[in-house]
């Protein structure tokens, strides 16, 4: 991995996604690199303190009835990169679920850091006892095969979202913890870090304020400068 992104996941390591999201919101993007509706399901369901931070491998699906879609050699599965986070985009309907436990088996092998499921995932249980770190959308019962195909890595996947326009790319950064799955696109990493310790800073300031007795109105004046 180049050295740049190495130093950018060890750094975002030091962060919260909120944090992640704050410095991004700070950028001027409107939604700090939030994806709406991912969240915690694996090792626990929105609980504890696991967080992934990785390059995004991506994997686009499409509907078995999307015949002229690029086909894939091989297994997507055995592909995924050392130190990635496995970002799977399945088409809607959401009904049948596009990931299993032995994905994860195979992830985890493979030294993966997660798993972010834009749909449906099955076996939770499966997940929850390799302790291997997923996020999806939903869970239930049914393979996919049925229904889609992994079509495509490492392209670009619109978040399948009827409320956010969202693109993921590939070797973006993804960081997931408990309040959900940012993704911070490439080129503004660097400076999104750069934007955290401030606000961070600003913070905690506030909140040993607060603590004191402060008022918010009073706090945010002084430390926010708002
Ligand atoms: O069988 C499938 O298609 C997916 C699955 O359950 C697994 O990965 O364990
Ligand atoms: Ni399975």
């Amino acid at each position: 991995m180049a050295d740049e992104d190495s130093s950018i996941i060890a750094d975002l390591r030091k962060w919260t996604a909120c944090d992640v999201a704050d410095g991004l919101s700070k950028l001027g993007e409107t939604h700090g690199g939030f994806l709406e509706g991912l969240t915690m399901f694996s090792p626990e369901f929105q609980s504890g303190s696991t967080k992934i931070v990785g390059k995004a491998f991506t994997v686009k699906m499409v509907l078995k009835s999307e015949t002229d879609a690029p086909k894939l050699q091989g297994n997507y599965i055995d592909k995924v990169p050392k130190g990635s986070v496995v970002f799977m985009s399945q088409p809607t309907p959401h009904v049948n679920a596009c990931y299993g436990g032995l994905m994860s088996m195979r992830a985890q092998y493979l030294g993966a850091e997660g798993t972010v499921v834009d749909g449906r995932v099955r076996d939770l249980q499966e997940h929850r006892d390799l302790k291997f770190p997923v996020f999806s959308r939903a869970i239930g019962t049914t393979a996919a095969t049925a229904v889609s195909r992994p079509s495509e890595i490492n392209v670009p996947v619109k978040l399948q979202s009827s409320v956010q326009d969202a693109t993921i790319r590939p070797g973006d950064f993804i960081i997931a913890d408990l309040d959900g799955v940012v993704c911070v696109p490439r080129e503004l990493a660097r400076k999104a870090l750069d934007a955290i310790p401030p606000k961070a800073e600003a913070d905690a300031k506030t909140a040993e304020a607060i603590k004191k007795g402060m008022s918010v109105e009073e706090a945010f004046k002084t430390f926010r400068g708002k």
